[in-house]
This record gives structure tokens, C-alpha cells and sequence, in this order.
């Protein structure tokens, strides 16, 4: 990935020195994104020995390019299904981008098709093939047999309920939260189990923690360590999740939420997944970021929380990527939350009974106070309480009170 990814360069750019086996006929099916480049096949790369005989590695390969074919269809499907419902973020195409040769090198030719549009479809592609890896060392068949002995999931809804009961404001999802792609580094003394500790003693009803390693700075060892260590506030796994397995691999790690994107999921996943996280006890946070992904998600049945993201993916406002390449855009706008919950939707909302999620950007008791207005029974704050020296006073800063008692 961090070879091939710029937002900048519209010229070819060259990556060496792999001279991996990529199945380049795979490449003589025109795809649609490519330069539609057509390769002469390297017969060596193709598993064919000198004198034109296939060797069991060249049938072994074709397995493996078949696979990937299939692979690419489906990802193709699905960017075709996502963009009807006008999901923007793409699929990351499963081959990476297509394989140039010139003598001895490969290059990548860079276009629409093999570069990410923007920093979560960046971050998605990343993930795609994090989870690759990570779903070889431990298929799903393991992973399902680890949960059986595993300790209930906690209930991270009946939590928000609670303490929205318990102090008429909405209930604080505390994020452990060591950097953003558009902040940095927000803390460079970062001990996860202590900041958990901290918001636990604030009055946090739940807590949310950062798993994704390149663009986050956090760790599912961090879950694990804050989990094991008998925080007792329930724990929602901040992840970028894009396929089932994700779900399983978190709830083995001490999750008791996991957060489902509308931008980077079509309605069947959610619906899918919502199901999955049913069946394992866990809660689903679905988050939207603007109207069209509101009603989509409220077309689905059984989703019991929402999230509204105030920090807006469109491209208006220009940042550097602080751990990659991207220059775009993360605006925040509270007014977000409000905008999505009026009229209808708030109607539609108030009867399903769903608990709704502001997310991001809010510093101050009045901001609290602006989304609760708004209809929000719980908040998400991470950058405003973790940068202070004490996050569990931090809580008390941003609801001008303390919240603990
Ligand atoms: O640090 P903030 O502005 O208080 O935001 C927290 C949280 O909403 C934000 O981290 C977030 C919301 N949705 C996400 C999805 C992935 C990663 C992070 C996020």
C-alpha cells in the first residue's frame, strides 16, 4: 500500500524491487479502472518451466490467480452495489494496482482506478489488506472456537441508558485515543489503561478504543490490556470494519461494541453484520455522516444505535495526513448532528426507540448541551479529554460539572 499510495502525483511512479509471481494474465481482462495495459506473459512468472511443461507451482498458481479473479469480480460487484446506494468509498481493487514491466522492474501506473480518492478510502484499502494477513494466522473456524469460552460481552446500550438516567445528560462514550490523521500525535504520554481508568473515575458510561495501528496510533492489545486490567466500563472497538471476520476477531479481544461505517458499507453488510453482532452479544454503533446515509440506515431493521459524525469527509478544506500522504479535508461541524435529526428523521428516530451518537468535535458544555438539544441521549469525545493531563477532569471540563457522582 505505502508504495503505490499519492494523492498528488498523476505520473507514473515507479515501485521497486518486487519481482513477485503476480499473475499477470489476470490483467489481460480489461479492467475497468486500469490503463488496460496488456502484458506479454513472463513465462518463468507463470509457473512454465523451459520446455513449455506446467510444474505443480504453475497449477498451484492458477489456483491462486483463479481465486483472485474471483476475488476481483466480487470487488467489483460490490463497488457497482455500493454506488447505487452512493457509498463513494471503493472497494480496494484485490490485486492492487496492475503491474507494469520495463527490462528487468515493475512499475505502477497510477490512476483513478488504483489510487484512493480520500483518506477513509485509503484507510479501508489499507485494511483490506491488514485483514488478509491477519485472517490467515487466524481463520475464522479458530477464532469461533476461542469465543466459546469466552466471557459474556457487557451491555454496552444498557450502559448509555443507565447513566443517561442517572444524570439527564447524554452518556459519555470516552475514546482512548492516541492520534488522528488530521491531529497527530494528541498525547504523547499515552498509557491506554490509565486513561481508561481516568475516564472510568469521570464518569464515562462506556469507553471507545482506537485499534487501528497505521493511521490511529492504537492497538487491540491496548482493548485487550484495558479489559484485562478490570476497567468495567463496556468497550467499543474503534475499527474500520469491512468483512465479518472482523467482528468475530474483536469480540475476541474484550469488545462489547464494534462501530459499522455507512460510508464504507452497503445496507446487505450492515444488515449482515448487525445480525452477527446480535448473535455474539455485542452492540453495533451505525455511523452516518450525512442525510443519504441517515435514511439508508434507518431503513434497516433491528439498528438500535446511531452515530452522527460531525467531521465531514467531503474535500473543502486542505490537511497533510500526519502518518500518510493525503493532503484533504476532516471539517467538523456540530451543526451536523442537528441537521441530521430534525424534521421526519427525528420522528422516525424518537419511534425505533434508537439511542443517537454525536461524534466528534466537541470541546465545551455548550457544545454538549447543542447536541443533546439536538436529540443526542449519548456523545463520542476523544481529542478534548484525552489531550488533558487529568481525562477524567477533562470530563468534568466538558460537561461543567462532574459527572462521576
Ligand atoms: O476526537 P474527537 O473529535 O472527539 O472524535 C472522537 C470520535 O468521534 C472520532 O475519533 C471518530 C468518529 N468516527 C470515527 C471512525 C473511525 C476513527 C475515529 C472516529
Amino acid at each position: 500500500m505505502e508504495g503505490f499510495v499519492s494523492f498528488t502525483t498523476p505520473t507514473p511512479r515507479l515501485s521497486f524491487p518486487s519481482l513477485n509471481p503476480t499473475p499477470t494474465h489476470l490483467f489481460r481482462r480489461s479492467l475497468p479502472h486500469s490503463n488496460s495495459v496488456l502484458f506479454s506473459p513472463i513465462r518463468s512468472q507463470l509457473g512454465e518451466s523451459e520446455d513449455g511443461s506446467t510444474s505443480i507451482s504453475a497449477v498451484k498458481e492458477d489456483a491462486e490467480v483463479a481465486l483472485k479473479v474471483k476475488e476481483w469480480e466480487v470487488g467489483m460487484f460490490h463497488n457497482e452495489v455500493a454506488a447505487t446506494q452512493g457509498i463513494r468509498i471503493r472497494r480496494r481493487p484485490p490485486t492492487g494496482p496492475p503491474l507494469h514491466y520495463v527490462g528487468p522492474f515493475e512499475f505502477r501506473l497510477q490512476n483513478e482506478g488504483n489510487t484512493p480518492r480520500n483518506i477513509l478510502e485509503e484507510i479501508v484499502w489499507h485494511k483490506d489488506v491488514e485483514v488478509s494477513q491477519l485472517k490467515e494466522k487466524k481463520p475464522l473456524g479458530t477464532l469461533k472456537k476461542a469465543l466459546d469460552n469466552a466471557p459474556p460481552a457487557r451491555d454496552f446500550i444498557g450502559a448509555l441508558i443507565a447513566a443517561h438516567e442517572r444524570t439527564g445528560l447524554p452518556a459519555l462514550i470516552a475514546e482512548v485515543k492516541k492520534a488522528s490523521p488530521s491531529g497527530g500525535i494528541l498525547r504523547e504520554d499515552f498509557d491506554p489503561v490509565e486513561i481508561a481508568r481516568a475516564y472510568e473515575k469521570g464518569g464515562a458510561a462506556c469507553l471507545s478504543v482506537l485499534t487501528d495501528e497505521k493511521y490511529f496510533k492504537g492497538s487491540f492489545e491496548n482493548m485487550e490490556a484495558i479489559r484485562s486490567a478490570g476497567v468495567k466500563c463496556p468497550l467499543l472497538c474503534k475499527e474500520f470494519i469491512i468483512e465479518a471476520w472482523q467482528i468475530y476477531y474483536a469480540r475476541s479481544k474484550g469488545a462489547d461494541a464494534i462501530l459499522l461505517i455507512a460510508a464504507v458499507l452497503p445496507d446487505l453488510d450492515i444488515k449482515y453484520m448487525t445480525k452477527i453482532c446480535k448473535r455474539l452479544g455485542l452492540a453495533a454503533l451505525v455511523e452516518v455522516h450525512d442525510e443519504k446515509e441517515m435514511d439508508r440506515v434507518l431503513g434497516i431493521e433491528g439498528i438500535e444505535l446511531i452515530g452522527i459524525n460531525n467531521r465531514n469527509l467531503d474535500i473543502t478544506q486542505l490537511f497533510t495526513c500526519h502518518f500518510c500522504l493525503s493532503t484533504e479535508t476532516f471539517e467538523v461541524d456540530i451543526s451536523n448532528t442537528k441537521k441530521l435529526l430534525e424534521g421526519e428523521r427525528g420522528q422516525k428516530i424518537r419511534e425505533k426507540d434508537i439511542i443517537v451518537v454525536g461524534e466528534s468535535a466537541l470541546f465545551t458544555p455548550d457544545d454538549i448541551a447543542f447536541v443533546q438539544e439536538a436529540g443526542a441521549k449519548a456523545v463520542l469525545v476523544g481529542e478534548s479529554i484525552v489531550k488533558q493531563s487529568d481525562p477524567g477532569k477533562g470530563i468534568a471540563g466538558l460537561f461543567g460539572k462532574d459527572i462521576s457522582l
